[in-house]
Order: C-alpha cells, then structure tokens, then sequence
C-alpha cells in the first residue's frame, strides 16, 4: 500500500475510493498510523469505509452467501439474510469489534457490497441479448466477446463492478446508473447519473413514485456523464459496460458516438415504464443490429 500510494500520488490522484474490504489494511495495523500520516501530507481525499468486523466474520458472510443465495437482484433481501443470519446479539458480541451500531451498519455494507459488488464478479454469465444479427463492420468490436472469451468474461466483470461501484456517488435516490467505457482495454470514461456540477439540490430530488417525471429534467445521465467527460475523442467501435439498460436519450448518444458494444448488468427484456423514460428505443436498436450486446446474469448461482 506504502508503494502504491507513492504511484498514486504521483500519477496525479486527488480522490482514492475504498471498497468496504480492504485486507491489506488487517495485516498492517502496525502501519496504519503512518499510512494515515502520509494521506494527511498529501493532496489525496480518502473515502475510508473499513468495517469494524472480525476477519473471520466476513470470510464466514463470504463462504454463507456464497452457499446459500440464489439471486443477487435483490439487495435489501440479501442484507436482512445476513442480518438475520449473523446478527444475534450473543453471537454478534464474540465477533464485533468497536460499537455496536457502528458494527451492525459495517454488516449491512459489507452484505451490500458482497450483494452488489463482489459476489457477481464471480458468478456473472455473460450471453448475446439477440442472436444472429448483422452487425455493419464500423461499429463491431469484433474482438470483445464476454460469453465465450474467459478472459474478457473477467474485463466485463470487473467493469461492470466498477460501474457498480461509481453509483453510491449519486444522489439519485431510487435509481442508480454507472458506466464505464473501455477502448483499447483501456478505462477512457466512467460516468453516473448525477445533477449538473454545482447545481443545488432541491426537494424534487426526493420525488415520490408518481412524481417521477419531475426529477429527470434535472439529471445528467450516466452514460451522458461518461460521453462527456470521456478522455478519448474518439470512441467508435468501443465497449460500453452500464448497469441499466440505456434509456431513449441515451441510446443515441451511445449510438453517435460510434460505440459497438453494450454490455449490460440486467437482462435485456421489455421493461414495463410507465414514466416518460423509455427503455424499448435500445432494445430496438440491439434487434436492428445497431449494437452488439451482452446481458449479464447472475441468477440462480447456488
Ligand atoms: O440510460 C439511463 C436511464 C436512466 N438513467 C437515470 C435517470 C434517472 O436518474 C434514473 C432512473 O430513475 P427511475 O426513477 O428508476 O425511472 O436513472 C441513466 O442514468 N441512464
């Protein structure tokens, strides 16, 4: 970590993002005070969530989780499993360290992170979300093809895990979109859906169900995110890895902008939308041959 740090900092970061578990930190108490006093020397804003949990408590979430779920699509029920798995107080008290609270709400992260993040990294599938259709040569990226290539199964994994990852930035409140697109396999943008820099937050943002409507106006897209802040001008016959499928609005810009490849974190079936959003614009293009496209699945893992 002290070695890579000097890497960082030198490669001009100025934001480092921690994933809940951070292993090398449990074997390094002994250095976490001087870790800590070069990140106070330098530039680089941390975002620390190190779980005040016993080793033995996420590798035994690990081995339960890993056993028992069947579906990783639904978080909050994956948490209360945990939840009600691991945390009784007796139980808790010989494997929790520092206060409660604090160790309960580590848990539920963890089991959230393990639900989102982690677990899907090791089970995803990838296949075609629409077999047999031409795809015209300038948007092909031949060569990237998830469902059949072990190695590039594991690029799409880990991007669509860091995509996965870029969504606790949003404020967003129901609805988190990340995205990531590689050319070259090179990461040259990752975007989520977010207000516009600077914008103030207002009460729309806590729109109910019905008022839906009312709160996309103000939001940036995350593939518009992504599009616009990407580092490459040219991003024809690149991959996309998002974690939605792509809305109307976006579906032209990613078609634009030339990219070949969307790989999806969802099936890509009919959505039934009831709101101005639609999602039936991409799955058209995908059956026109506008786009390759992969869907990931995650289902029934046991
Ligand atoms: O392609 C897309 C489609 C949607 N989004 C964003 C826009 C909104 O902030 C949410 C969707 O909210 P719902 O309440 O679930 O309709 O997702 C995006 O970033 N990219």
């Amino acid at each position: 970590m002290l070695t890579v740090y000097r890497l960082i900092e030198m490669a001009g970061v100025r934001k480092v993002s921690y994933p809940p578990v951070e292993p090398e930190y449990y074997e390094a108490r002994k250095e976490e005070k001087r870790i800590e006093s070069l990140f106070d020397a330098a530039q680089i804003v941390q975002n620390v969530f190190f779980p005040q949990l016993k080793k033995e408590l996420v590798t035994a979430v690990e081995e339960e989780l890993s056993a028992k779920a069947t579906s990783f699509n639904y978080v909050r029920e994956f948490v209360e499993k945990v939840s009600n798995r691991f945390w009784n107080d007796e139980y808790a008290k010989g494997v929790i360290e520092g206060p409660f609270h604090q160790a309960k709400h580590d848990l539920e992260n963890l089991s959230k992170w393990f639900a989102q993040i982690y677990l899907p990294l090791k089970h995803s599938k990838f296949a075609l979300a629409a077999k047999h259709i031409a795809i015209p040569s300038e948007r092909a990226t031949s060569a990237f093809d998830p469902e059949n290539d072990l190695h590039q199964r594991r690029i799409a994994n880990h991007l669509l895990a860091l995509g996965r990852m870029t969504v606790q930035y949003t404020v967003e409140p129901k609805t988190g979109v990340g995205c990531v697109i590689m050319k070259d396999n090179d990461i040259v943008a990752v975007g989520w859906n977010d207000f516009p820099l600077k914008s103030i937050e207002e009460s729309f943002h806590y729109a109910t169900d019905q008022e839906r409507d009312g709160k996309y106006p103000f939001f940036i897209h995350a593939e518009q995110n992504a599009l616009l802040a990407r580092n490459a001008k040219d991003v024809t016959g690149t991959v996309i890895f998002v974690t939605k499928i792509p809305c109307h609005e976006c579906t032209p810009l990613v078609k634009v902008a030339g990219i070949g490849t969307v790989v999806l974190s969802t099936p890509l079936k009919p959505v039934q939308e009831k709101y101005s959003l639609n999602y039936d614009t991409f799955r058209e293009e995908v059956e026109r041959g506008t786009f390759i496209c992969y869907e990931a699945s995650t289902e029934n893992v046991s």
